[in-house]
């Protein structure tokens, strides 16, 4: 993933970023940190394939985003998982439904994908909760059943806007450990974040937006490095958070 030279702005509004470039490596974890306001959603959606850029280049999975057709859109927004800042969930549609939903589009067994929506659910501490629809849960419950839809099918970039807002300690920790598994097993993790506890406990890179340009920073020494499918941080495969069944096909980044 590459973004070069890219700026953002909004129709009359003033620049929210501006030159901004760097590459995000296949298997990479960052988080994304800046101010409120700084353009951290801005640039998550321009991830998202949700805003195009007013300037400069965006290739995903190694294609110029400017070059896809709108047919070729739908087969790459598929391959990324995205926690939205404000849910997005289907409201008719019960919390079991809700995370189901990339397993049907992909077309998983239902006996498969059972197991896997409930396994997760679990994870997250819903097990209770999934026949229940998005508007009788809590703000931080509809969090995360968003982000068990975000990562159930092991897309090949997560994007997650805030996933810790709404939750409490134990919970963001278990969030995180669930990122991580996903992480281990080959998925590039962008997360936005204001929670500096976080930042500083899961010592990953950071991209830091300040006045509309980024900064890389990276808290570890150079012999800290995890290879793309390494374990650093992870907890152990075995006893460790669930991630859904599913590798997608070309998966390479
Ligand atoms: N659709 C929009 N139209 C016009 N301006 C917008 C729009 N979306 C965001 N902005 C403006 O762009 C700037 C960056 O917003 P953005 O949501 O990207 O920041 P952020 O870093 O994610 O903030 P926060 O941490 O508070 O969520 C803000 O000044 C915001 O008002």
């Amino acid at each position: 993933m590459l973004f070069d030279g890219v700026a953002v702005q909004y129709s009359a509004g003033p620049p929210i970023l501006h030159d901004v470039t760097f590459t995000l490596a296949p298997g990479s974890f960052h988080f994304l940190v800046g101010r409120s306001g700084a353009g951290k959603s801005s640039m998550l959606k321009v991830l998202y394939l949700g805003l195009r850029p007013t300037r400069g280049t965006v290739s995903l999975f190694g294609r110029d985003v400017a070059s896809l057709n709108r047919a070729e859109m739908p087969a790459l927004r598929r391959r990324i998982g995205v926690v939205f800042q404000d849910f997005r969930l289907i409201e008719h549609l019960s919390t079991f439904d809700n995370v189901a939903l990339p397993l049907r589009i992909a077309g998983v067994r239902e006996a498969e994908i059972k197991k896997h929506v409930t396994e997760l659910l679990s994870w997250v501490g819903l097990k209770d909760h999934l026949d229940a629809l998005p508007p009788t849960l809590s703000g931080g419950q509809q969090q995360r059943v968003s982000i068990a839809r975000a990562v159930i099918a092991r897309p090949s970039l997560l994007l997650a806007d805030e996933p810790t807002g709404n939750v409490d300690d134990v919970i963001g920790l278990r969030l995180m450990y669930l990122f991580e598994e996903l992480n281990r097993l080959g998925t590039t993790v962008v997360i936005a974040t204001h929670n500096d506890t976080l930042v500083s406990r899961f010592s990953h890179r950071q991209l830091r937006i300040e006045d509309g340009s980024i900064r890389v920073f990276d808290p570890r020494p150079m012999t800290a490095y995890p290879s793309p499918q390494g374990t650093m941080g992870a907890p152990a495969a075995t006893g460790g958070p669930p991630t859904g069944p599913v590798r997608r096909p070309g998966a390479a980044q």
